[in-house]
């Protein structure tokens, strides 16, 4: 096992970015709910660059990016709505498991450790893609963006996880992609575990300093 993982008892997991590549099927949602507005798609590059703060967010970012100026509140809400619905038609179809991710999961569940589910996307989309994979069923919790009035980087998402399973905060590590996840990992007083080939608004998540580093999370078993 990695050194990181030493008493850690919960391993709370990030989805995009650092389970799954679902930027393909992000982006294609992104780029129908804009042609739904008469609007230029955006395309997966510049998409892979607004993923990490939930699907409002990212449709405000791909709004501001095809009209040049920040958008109106309605269409926000419009272009939103649309977001949702083509996603919800496909959320898995172009969606690819990151390398290890499976071995990684069996790994420290055959070991005894919790594993819980912490995203920023909407929670009505974690079921679908997690069976789309097989993985449902691994995980003792799943929060998505909206299961609570906070989402990372705020710690609350983390310390529920944490506090639902009867873990102290030190006992648990928080793997993720993204900046978001570094900085909710080290508020909740998780340890923290970062991947460097997922979404974290085109800088390294290196810069955030978490306690560790893998280029694969078949690394962690
Ligand atoms: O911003 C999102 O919708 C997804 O973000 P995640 O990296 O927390 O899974
Ligand atoms: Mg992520």
């Amino acid at each position: 096992m990695h050194p990181i993982l030493n008493d850690i008892r919960l391993v709370a997991f990030d989805l995009d970015g650092t389970l799954v590549d679902s930027v393909p099927d992000l982006a294609a949602a992104v780029d129908a709910a804009l042609a739904d507005l008469g609007l230029a798609p955006r395309g997966e590059p510049r998409v892979r660059d607004w993923v990490g703060n939930g699907s409002l967010r990212l449709m405000a970012r791909a709004l501001e990016s095809a009209q040049d100026r920040e958008p109106d509140e309605a269409l926000l809400a419009r272009a939103h709505q649309g977001f949702l619905a083509h996603y919800g038609r496909a959320p898995s179809a172009r969606t690819r498991l990151y390398p290890g991710v499976r071995e990684a999961l069996e790994g420290l569940q055959a070991r005894g450790v919790n594993l819980a589910l912490v995203t920023n996307k909407p929670s009505a989309f974690i079921a679908p893609i997690l069976e789309a994979f097989g993985l449902h069923g691994r995980f003792a919790l799943c929060l998505g963006g909206d299961s609570l009035a906070s989402k990372k980087p705020d710690p609350a998402p983390l310390l529920h996880v944490a506090a639902q399973c009867d873990i102290p905060p030190s006992a648990c590590l928080m793997v993720g992609d993204s900046r978001h996840d570094i900085e909710a990992g080290r508020a909740a007083g998780f340890r923290t575990l970062a991947v460097p080939y997922g979404y974290n608004h085109g800088v390294p998540v290196t810069l955030s300093h978490p306690d560790g580093t893998v280029e694969s999370l078949a690394e962690l078993v």
